[in-house]
């Protein structure tokens, strides 16, 4: 008897595939350093199991062994790691050009590994309230590539009660084997405790179930209500919502789950995703729509997924509880700031139609960029409760002028060539579904200031593109020069060479750096620009979570300080929504740089037109 494996390779460097058939049998392989530019291979860990797996070639799979494959074709066995054989496809966060299908044929295995479905008794004995997550568009690319891979290392790693039930809300007509076979396939196990990787997997999915049905109308959405009361058999219960689903049918989403599956026993919280709207005005509407169907603004948590990231949360750490940097955050010593969010990839592919109506604008800027300037810049809080933070990020964005056209340069990645120069790499104008004549901007450069008394006068620099040489997030604090330096003759000329820089690089290889002076070791006096440097991956064991299992153990535990209030969100449209609306109606057209390389030569000189470089080039 043969079945159908799909091995879905994802971009984490290390990380586990769960090799999934339909009879629900189901094996572990762990990929193997998958890298762009490297084959995917991937290692046979089940040691358990002799019998197993056979490939086309007709070999069977024994533990230990690695494999190599090749998109989708003819698959090969290899005993080493590095079947170099064909280039992984450029990247892209979270989509599908992340992920490869590998079509292998399996043999029948002795017993499945799923153990019986859990009793429903057991499920509801938990002592805290049980738990039911509801994530609505479960085929789609953000559910089965971030959120249930999320779920489940929350799970994974005790975050979640043992009474909690998950349900994938889909248009499709899925059974919950299907939906467990569908998510199985993303689900990774943390390295450091992977020998529990199988049977946690297999406790998860017992968790998981499917509600089929159409989003227009409540009908189902009250199926899905009375399974939910079903397994929470009458106790309290708290629910979580999460609204993976196009904007255009969110608030009809909102307003059945509000009407129908709201917890009668416990507190309900609603997920929702960017975008929020496209200017101040439609994303007025959507917040004034959730207002409507019935849900309060500590019931919505908005999420954007950098704040989830380690090095975010850092950010205010390392600020107020430092004293060696608290006191110089501010325009006496701060020179200028740089925030860059520069992506070496175009385009993700399924992507086309939402970016080319976003640009980059909305969706880095108004999204990303905006919340890290706020979180960076604001005043103290009084706490460190939610709204406390969220009021001071409020009061700082109401501080920020609104740039002009002026203070802008827009720029829209062309066709370039392979590194080897063999290939064509696609330029925006050609990435499927982007409209042919499209002006929209891919790369955006602009100077941001803040007029309030502690950044008077220091240019905010922002800068964030896509298809550009580097993949990089950082925030760069360019400190003043020390007055009356001492050793001046020795910098010559360039001083500013010599003032002190902090990074704080969020993505990828975390670590925050502080430039300093020093003497070179050795007789003269020769002086040395070093870095402090604190690496995350040198100095922290384990592997960092992903941001998206952050975000949700934070709306479980109701914590919103990472998350946009409505009057947040409406002060970043504030900000944009008049360049926006010049640049459109303008038609202002952006200019063309090469893709992989630094972007327009525009952000070069607008830098220069503020006496400032851009230090990440
Ligand atoms: N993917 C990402 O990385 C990111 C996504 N987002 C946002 O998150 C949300 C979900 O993202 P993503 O999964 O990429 O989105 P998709 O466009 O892939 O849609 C998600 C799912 O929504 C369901 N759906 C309901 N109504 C419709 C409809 N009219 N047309 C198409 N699908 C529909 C489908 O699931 P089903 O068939 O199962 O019902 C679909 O698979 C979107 O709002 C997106 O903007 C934000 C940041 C990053
Ligand atoms: O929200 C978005 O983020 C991704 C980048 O995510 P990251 O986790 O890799 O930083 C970006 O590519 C996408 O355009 C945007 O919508």
């Amino acid at each position: 008897m043969a079945y159908a494996l799909s091995i879905i390779v994802t971009r984490s460097p290390i990380c586990c595939a769960d090799l999934s058939t339909s009879s629900g049998y189901h094996r572990h392989a762990e990929n193997s350093s998958v890298r762009r530019g490297q084959t995917p291979c991937f290692v046979l860990t089940n040691t358990k199991q002799k019998l197993g797996w056979k490939f086309q070639t007709g070999k069977p799979l024994s533990s230990g062994d690695v494999y190599c494959s090749v998109n989708g074709g003819q698959t090969d066995r290899a005993g080493s790691r590095s079947l170099a054989s064909e280039s992984f496809p450029r990247s892209c966060y979270g989509s599908t050009s992340e992920r490869r299908d590998f079509r292998v044929s399996a043999v029948a295995i002795k017993e499945p590994i799923l153990s019986p479905r859990p009793n429903l008794d057991d499920m509801k004995a938990g002592t805290s309230p049980f738990l039911s997550i509801a994530v609505l568009g479960a085929t789609g690319d953000l559910a089965t590539s971030k959120i249930f891979p999320a779920l489940f290392a929350l799970y994974y790693s005790g975050h979640l009660p043992e009474n909690v039930a998950i349900f994938g809300y889909s248009r499709s007509s899925l059974t919950d084997e299907d939906l467990r076979t569908l998510i199985s396939a993303r689900l990774t196990c943390r390295v450091d405790h992977a020998e529990e990787c199988g049977n946690k997997t297999d406790q998860f999915l017992q968790r998981v179930f499917c509600q089929s049905g159409i989003y227009s109308t409540c009908e189902d959405m009250q199926t899905m209500d009375n399974r939910m009361l079903e397994l929470e058999g009458g106790g309290p219960a708290n629910r979580v919502f999460y609204l993976s689903v196009p904007s255009e049918c969110l608030l009809e989403v909102a307003t059945c789950l509000s009407k129908s599956v709201k917890s009668k026993t416990g507190w309900t919280r609603l997920i929702v995703e960017k975008p929020f709207g496209n200017d101040a005005e439609s994303s007025a509407k959507i917040t004034n729509g959730l207002y409507k169907a019935g849900f309060t603004e500590d019931q919505i948590f908005r999420i954007d997924h950098l704040l989830g990231k380690d090095l975010i949360e850092n950010l205010t750490v390392l600020r107020f509880s430092n004293l060696v940097f608290e006191p110089l955050w501010c325009r006496t010593y701060i020179k200028h700031v740089q925030f860059v969010y520069s992506e070496d990839w175009g385009v993700c592919p399924g992507k086309g139609r939402y970016f080319d109506e976003q640009g980059v604008i909305r969706d880095l800027v108004q999204s990303h960029m905006l919340q890290i300037i706020a979180l960076f810049a604001m005043e103290p809080p009084v706490s460190l409760d939610g709204e406390d933070i969220r009021n001071e990020k409020v009061k700082l964005l109401r501080c920020m002028r609104k740039p002009t056209f002026q203070d802008v340069v827009l720029g829209q990645y062309k066709a370039s060539v392979s590194k080897d120069g063999k290939s064509k790499v696609p330029g925006y104008l050609d990435e499927p579904d982007v409209r042919y004549n499209s002006l929209t901007p891919t790369f955006m450069a602009t100077i941001m200031y803040i007029d309030n008394a502690r950044w008077d006068g220091v240019p905010f620099l922002v800068k964030a593109g896509k298809g550009l040489i580097k993949h990089t997030v950082e925030i760069r604090i360019q400190f003043r020069q020390v007055p009356g330096n001492l050793y001046r003759e020795r910098f010559g000329f360039n001083l500013d060479a010599a003032a002190n820089e902090l990074v704080l690089r969020v993505q990828p290889d975390e670590a925050i750096y502080l430039k300093i002076n020093n003497k070179l070791p050795g007789l003269g006096l020769q002086l040395d620009s070093s870095e402090l440097n604190l690496l995350y991956r040198d100095k922290y064991e384990g592997e960092i979570p992903d941001s998206y299992e952050r975000l949700i153990l934070d709306v479980i535990n109701g914590d919103n300080h990472l998350f946009l209030r409505g009057d947040e969100l409406a002060e970043t449209w504030e900000i944009l929504t008049p360049l926006l609306e010049e640049i459109e109606d303008q038609k202002v057209a952006p200019e063309l740089y090469t893709y992989g390389g630094r972007g327009p030569i525009g952000a070069y000189y607008l830098g220069a037109q503020h006496g400032v470089k851009w230090s990440d080039d």
